[in-house]
């Protein structure tokens, strides 16, 4: 049994106003489509995403390798046809269709209608939540009659169905649809209701953005670690510092290549996630780390926040020390924490200070290091 997630991204998104229609819009930092693609690269039983997009808009999403691209339609309607007939070159046994503008949509949510359409004879089904407010109708700001609201639902997408059954639909299908639940009704198929989540609105007007965050922000895991480390100089001719060499008439010493900058960064990324530090996971009486160059333990904090879900968000680090002067290496640091990684560098920054001649710092016995950085993971 395959599944694939169909979402459709080519609309123009009017009502939402902005500068560029609301997919793209961002939204805690991220772009809109951003958050509804992570949540189906997160979900169990997705095993291929499609995403419709508008052909001014391709080219907007960076390849991946579990989700292919196709261009949209005029309408909505087209647009889900246009993505089932791509799929349709190696067909799933079923597809969930969702608009990308449904951004709040839980990974969870969207692995349980999976689950439900994977283990179901029937050919479709869809969340939706019952009325629950009185209903009017209106005319000029004045209420001019009430309706019954018994039996009426709100619906919402994923809407998951068996692929050749929609596929049928759609081709059989004239003009637009106020989604695929309609289309498939108008060709006879049965769609059985599951519960919707209040929380899976969809961006429509300006206001659903801050609605929107509100949602995600309560979904978010968001932590803050800090590092320090200190290490002494001895005889030698450069610092490691930060991953980059800079010319010195010491070095410093230590059991590695005491990147004093790298350590209190990896320890900064351990300390978020309550990894323990830099000695657990590389013990200094370990004689393998000798000499070692610290970006392998930068590296190694970096993959252990990936496999715990999380995302680094921004690094600062901060060198003290009276000489060497950082300020003239301060950008080939910052190249080189991106490098390792994998973080732009406009979220990196790499500072110093002096300690005003006082301390260790201050009579140059030594360089110290302080980093702080922040760690999201999206709870899905
Ligand atoms: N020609 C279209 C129109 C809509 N959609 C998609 O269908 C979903 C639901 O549509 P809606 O919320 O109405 O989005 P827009 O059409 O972009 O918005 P508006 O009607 O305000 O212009 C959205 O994910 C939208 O990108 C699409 O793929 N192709
Ligand atoms: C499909 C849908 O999300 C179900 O609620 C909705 O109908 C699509 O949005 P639109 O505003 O009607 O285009």
């Amino acid at each position: 049994m395959t599944t694939a997630a169909l979402i459709v991204a080519a609309g123009r998104g009017t009502r939402a106003g902005g500068d560029c229609p609301k997919q793209w819009q961002p939204l805690l930092g991220r772009r809109v489509i951003d958050w509804t693609l992570d949540a189906f690269l997160g979900a169990d039983g997705i095993d291929r995403i499609l995403v419709v997009l508008h052909p001014d808009d391709l080219g907007q999403l960076a390849p991946h390798p579990r989700i292919t691209f196709t261009t949209g339609g005029a309408t909505r309607s087209s647009s889900v046809r246009n993505g089932l007939e791509a799929l349709a070159s190696d067909p799933p046994d079923h597809v969930l269709i969702h608009d990308v503008a449904r951004c709040c949509t839980k990974s969870a949510y969207i692995a349980y209608i999976a689950y439900k359409i994977a283990n179901t004879d029937l050919p479709a089904l869809a969340p939706a939540l019952p009325v629950t407010d009185a209903l009017w109708t209106g005319a000029e700001g004045q209420v001019t009659g009430t309706r019954d609201r018994t039996g009426l639902y709100r619906a919402q997408t994923p809407q998951a169905f068996d692929f050749k059954t929609i596929l049928a639909a759609h081709q059989a299908h004239e003009g637009d649809a106020a989604d695929d639940v309609a289309v498939a009704r108008a060709a006879g198929v049965k769609v059985a209701i599951l519960d919707g989540d209040e929380d899976n609105l969809k961006i429509t007007h300006p206001h659903d953005f801050a609605r929107a965050e509100k949602i995600l922000g309560n979904q978010m895991d968001i932590r803050v670690g800090s590092g320090f480390d200190v290490h002494r100089f001895g005889p030698g001719d450069h610092c490691m510092l930060c991953g980059v060499a800079v010319p010195h008439d010491r070095g410093l010493q230590g059991h590695s290549d005491a990147d004093v900058g790298l350590h209190a960064l990896a320890d900064a990324i351990y300390g978020g996630l309550a990894q323990g530090d830099i000695g657990r996971h590389f013990p200094p009486s370990d004689p393998q780390w000798k000499g070692a160059e610290s970006h392998i333990f930068l590296r190694h904090a970096v993959a252990l926040a990936s496999e715990l879900g999380f995302k680094i968000n921004n690094i600062d680090v901060t060198l003290i020390c009276e000489r060497p002067k950082i300020t003239p290496h301060a950008p080939a640091m910052q190249a080189a924490l991106s490098e390792i990684t994998g973080i732009a560098p406009d979220r990196i920054s790499v500072k110093a200070t002096t300690s005003e001649r006082l301390g260790f710092t201050g009579r140059e016995e030594g360089i110290a290091a302080q980093a702080v950085v922040t760690l999201v993971k999206t709870c899905a």
